[in-house]
């Protein structure tokens, strides 16, 4: 595999993905390399559904090897949404920070003890004759009742990691993809590329 597309419109995970793949030596080509490029209906019931169909999209429109990520918060309180709904989890469209408002309301007066959540994340591998490889990475954690810190993306100001001490948007890029959902589903990816 000398190219590989990363199906993903989200710039924010394009650059943690991009960072978790380095030194892997293959082109990594993103939809903007492409003059089009499918948007994807992501109307799946799980992140794998929803994984398999943008990544299998990607490969139809490009004949290439093709990566996508679909990853979201799950809120026990909630019954565990937002879910698959995580990205339009305020309307379709949503801004991270406008998805980020609607949380906070709807876990106004729960206490901390209370607010557990996890990241999940699932990465499809695809490629053209047909074959799929699926890649799995969780990290639990609390939601707090206010935004802290200015990196990462998505609901990472509100997620705070226990061990860490800090939220995900507190902590420097290489820590967030070193214990992260996202990191931890990319580690299986590879070692499963690079195992004898
Ligand atoms: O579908 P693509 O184009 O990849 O981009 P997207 O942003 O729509 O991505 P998803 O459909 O997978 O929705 C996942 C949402 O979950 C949130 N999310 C996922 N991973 C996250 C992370 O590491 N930190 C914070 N929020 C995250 C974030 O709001 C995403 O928009
Ligand atoms: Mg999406």
């Amino acid at each position: 595999m000398t190219h590989l597309v990363i199906a993903t419109r989200n710039k924010g995970k394009m650059r943690e993905i991009a960072e978790l793949l380095a030194g892997m030596e293959i082109t990594l080509l993103s939809p903007d390399d492409f003059a089009e490029f499918p948007e994807v209906a992501e109307d799946g019931e799980t992140f794998e559904e929803n994984a398999v169909k943008k990544a299998r999209s990607a490969v139809v429109a490009t004949g290439l090897p093709s990566l996508a990520d679909d990853s979201g918060l799950i809120v026990p309180l909630l019954g565990g949404r937002p879910g698959v709904f995580s990205a339009r989890f305020a309307r379709e469209g949503a801004s991270d920070g406008e998805n980020n408002d609607k949380l906070l309301a709807e876990l106004t007066g729960f206490p901390l003890a209370a607010r557990n959540a996890s990241f999940c994340c699932v990465i499809a591998l695809c490629f053209p004759g047909g074959e799929c490889l699926i890649f799995r990475g969780e990290l639990a954690g609390m939601i707090l009742d206010q935004p802290h810190g200015n990196g990462g993306f998505g609901y990472d100001p509100l997620f705070y990691v226990a061990d860490q001490g800090k939220t995900l948007a507190e902590l420097p890029s290489e820590v967030k993809n070193r214990i992260s959902h996202r990191g931890k589903a990319l580690a299986e990816l590879k070692k499963y590329l690079f195992s004898p």
